[in-house]
């Protein structure tokens, strides 16, 4: 298909009267990796159940592999993977017989035994789903999302509970499945770093809107607040603080004449960027009874 494969636009979300949802745009392109990004609260799990088909929208137009989610049928749903956030199906299965029971409902499924091994899953592929550690029963659902080949993966918070090898793992297996099944993955996360890691776009949700959005490194560029400048001067320590720091270190250069004693700059990282800007968001979304307005200069089309 041409497009992309995943859309929304002005897409609201209303429960009761509390709008969770204020106009979210988003644009996936086929064999993108996606990330969701955004603190407790802010719609990602509302705005990826909308695209799944399992939440009916308040408004905005959504499009999925060219179908409307609200009305995608039997055929649309099979083209998707889908990887809930708490998903506590068939407690007493077997491992292996629950991948193999999901399998059949598809036309090209995966093998089973090949996916638990690749999963890491070998060795529990005859234990009851119930009896999985959290990190290993969320390598069973990412196995069950995928079993079917789907053209497009939707995953909730994937990494949860896993613990750092799990979690490097998983990164890698997002990677394969991007670059060499040509899959489209949409996936929500806190971490900023995991957003970083995986995704070729990120969009920042905060309070049910996109504040930024764009690839990791446009991100950055966005969001990267500003720089401190200390020197010392007459005998005190000096600072400030300026979005342009080599040239507050140019006119310093130049009025002291060469050299400045102490000279150092000090730009935020990423992370105290991003935590900014979420508490940023927060605290003006609470002074004003509204949510945020769109950050300057950044990027609103693409997730
Ligand atoms: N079924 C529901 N009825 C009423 N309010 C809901 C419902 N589901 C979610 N909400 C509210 O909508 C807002 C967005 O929730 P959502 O689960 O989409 O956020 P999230 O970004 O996924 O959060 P988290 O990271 O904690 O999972 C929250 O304020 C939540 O309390």
């Amino acid at each position: 298909m041409t497009g992309p494969v995943i859309r929304t636009r002005d897409l609201r979300m209303r429960y009761g009267r509390t709008e969770v949802l204020r106009g979210v745009d988003l644009e996936v392109g086929a064999g993108e990796v996606a990330a969701l990004l955004g603190p407790n609260g802010a719609g990602k799990t509302t705005t990826i159940e909308i695209l799944e088909g399992f939440r009916r929208r308040s408004s905005g137009e959504v499009r999925v592999l060219g179908a409307d989610p609200g009305t995608g049928g039997a055929a649309w749903r099979a083209r998707l993977g889908i990887v809930l956030q708490d998903w506590q199906d068939h407690p007493r299965w077997g491992v292996r017989q629950l991948l193999a029971h999901i399998a059949a409902f598809y036309d090209r499924p995966r093998d089973p035994d090949e996916l638990l091994e690749a999963m890491g899953l070998a060795e529990q592929a005859g234990l009851p789903a119930a009896r999985l550690s959290g990190g290993q029963r969320r390598r069973l659902d990412v196995a069950l999302g995928i079993v079917g080949r789907p053209e497009v993966l939707f995953l909730d918070e994937p990494t949860a509970g896993f613990d750092p090898r799990a979690r490097s793992d998983f990164h890698d297996l997002v990677g394969r499945l991007a670059r060499e099944d040509g899959m489209t993955i949409l996936l929500t996360t806190h971490d900023l770093a995991e957003a970083e890691r995986l995704a070729d776009r990120i969009a920042i949700l905060v309070r049910g809107e996109v504040t930024v959005s764009g690839t990791p490194s446009g991100l950055a560029s966005v969001v990267q607040g500003a720089s401190e400048v200390r020197w010392r001067e007459d005998g005190a320590l000096r600072a400030e603080r300026t979005p342009d720091p080599s040239r507050l270190a140019y006119e310093l250069h130049r009025r002291f004449g060469g050299p400045v004693p102490g000279l150092e700059i000090r730009r935020p990282t990423l992370e105290q960027s991003y935590l900014n800007l979420v508490g940023g968001a927060q605290a003006t979304a609470a002074a004003t009874g509204s949510g945020p307005s769109q950050s300057a200069g950044a990027e609103r089309t693409a997730a």
